[in-house]
């Protein structure tokens, strides 16, 4: 096989290897779109493999921070922009710009990197586990409240796309707080991807934002249906691409809001935890449906003595756990000692009490999956029967983590 070696797009090559992006995601982007990409994209952390002076595979990273049990947060390189030729697939380029990637996060000091994988069969040979996941759902219209909102739960007002970043920005931090999984975002992110009030086409409105003291959400309201000259749209359906609500009173007053819109017969909410306190409140469980539920970050643990330290542990454990992996910063045996005063990973040549995999031990990193869970599943062997029973308290976290931006 070809040995690639992948390097930085230069300023003059990020066009071409934004085409090759286009090409992979079957995707052609508008020119105002073309541009607010190359605005945002981290040249040096771009990745590009370059055949007889063409690009023919792209890659690149994000500089973000992701929240961790506990209410801390660590740098995390958000892997992004994969593509490779269809004329250059299965040749080992995404495996040679996978591991330029990991070097330079490495480089960076990131214990951790993310990403969203298009495929569930792509990432897990480069040790990426799914650590989060996300579902979309819809209630109908008027759908009745277990407690209806009333005043005293507070005002809710519409504020300008353009006004809207200082005033959520602050609330998004109290959620990354509040959960695991949520990614930091940049002002460009908030402008360009966030608020950005691009009409997806067809009938719509206008990018709304609903503004409460402990909470907001960002909607849109879309006609969906045959929508022909003579047609009445079959369904008006609110779309809430975002709803942050950081107490009972922000709950029930931005989802009687949205559930109570004119004209519209119902709402969607995207990218919602799986465990949405939303859900509960909604008085007959026949009035939600859960549309679609899928994965939704992936992570890779790049330093594990500094992602045991700096999440939360809910309870007292001890343990050696014995990690299969292809990074040799992260093979071999571990004595696991955290609980609620903090946790350190050091290498030990104790016998291990539970093995497992890189991509396994990721997935349970932010609280997602549950180390009981792995077992049942066959993915850890217990090597000391109940050391798995003893980790899983301390592991498990008291709300689903939850990613909201999808890069
Ligand atoms: C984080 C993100 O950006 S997610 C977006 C990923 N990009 C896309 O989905 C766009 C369309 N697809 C592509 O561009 C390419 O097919 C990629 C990037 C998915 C794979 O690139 P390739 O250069 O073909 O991968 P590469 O040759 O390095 O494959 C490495 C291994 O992964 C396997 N693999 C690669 N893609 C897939 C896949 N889609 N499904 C299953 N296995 C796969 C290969 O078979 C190979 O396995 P092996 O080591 O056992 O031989």
């Amino acid at each position: 096989m070809t040995s690639w070696s992948p390097r930085p797009a230069a300023a003059d090559e990020l066009d071409a290897m934004l085409d090759v992006c286009d090409v992979a995601f079957h995707r052609a982007q508008t020119p105002a779109a073309r541009e607010r990409s190359r605005s945002r994209v981290e040249l040096d952390r771009t990745r590009i493999v370059v055949e007889d002076g063409a690009v023919v595979a792209s890659s690149g990273a994000w500089t973000r921070t992701v929240s961790l049990p506990g209410g801390g947060t660590l740098p995390m390189a958000g892997i992004t922009l994969v593509s490779v030729l269809p004329t250059h697939r299965r040749r080992g380029l995404l495996s040679a710009m996978m591991a330029a990637q990991i070097e330079d996060a490495r480089d960076r000091g990131e214990p951790l990197a993310g990403l969203w994988a298009s495929e569930g069969t792509i990432y897990g040979r480069f040790g990426f586990g799914p650590a989060t996941a996300t579902r979309r759902t819809a209630i109908a219209r008027g759908a009745p409240l277990r407690t209806p909102p009333t005043a005293a739960d507070g005002p809710i007002r519409l504020v300008a796309t353009a006004d809207a970043h200082p005033l959520l920005a602050p609330l998004h931090e109290r959620a990354r707080a509040d959960r695991a999984g949520i990614v930091s975002r940049t002002a460009a992110w908030w402008r360009q991807r966030i608020l950005l009030d691009e009409p997806p086409g067809g009938e719509h409105s206008a990018l709304h934002v609903a503004l409460h003291a402990d909470g907001y959400a960002i909607y849109r309201v879309v006609a969906a249906g045959d929508t022909g000259p003579a047609a009445e749209p079959t369904e008006v359906v609110v779309q809430a691409a975002e709803l942050v609500a950081l107490t009972p009173g922000a709950r029930r007053a931005l989802l009687g809001f949205l559930t109570s819109i004119d004209l519209a017969t119902r709402v969607e909410l995207h990218e919602r935890p799986v465990d949405d306190e939303l859900a509960l409140l909604v008085a007959a469980p026949q009035d939600l449906r859960v549309l679609h539920e899928s994965d939704a970050l992936w992570l890779r643990i790049l330093d594990l003595p500094a992602l045991v330290a700096a999440r939360g542990w809910a309870a007292d454990a001890a343990l050696v756990v014995e990690i299969r992996s292809e990074d040799a910063a992260l093979a071999g045996r571990w004595r696991l000692e955290v609980g609620p005063d903090g946790g350190a990973a050091t290498r030990t040549a104790g016998a291990a009490d539970v093995v497992l995999r890189d991509r396994d031990l990721a997935s349970i990193a932010l609280g997602g999956t549950s180390p009981i869970g792995l077992l049942a599943a066959g993915l850890a062997e217990e090597r000391r029967v109940g050391a798995t029973a003893a980790l899983d308290p301390a592991a498990r976290t008291p709300r689903a983590p939850w990613t909201i931006d999808v890069f």
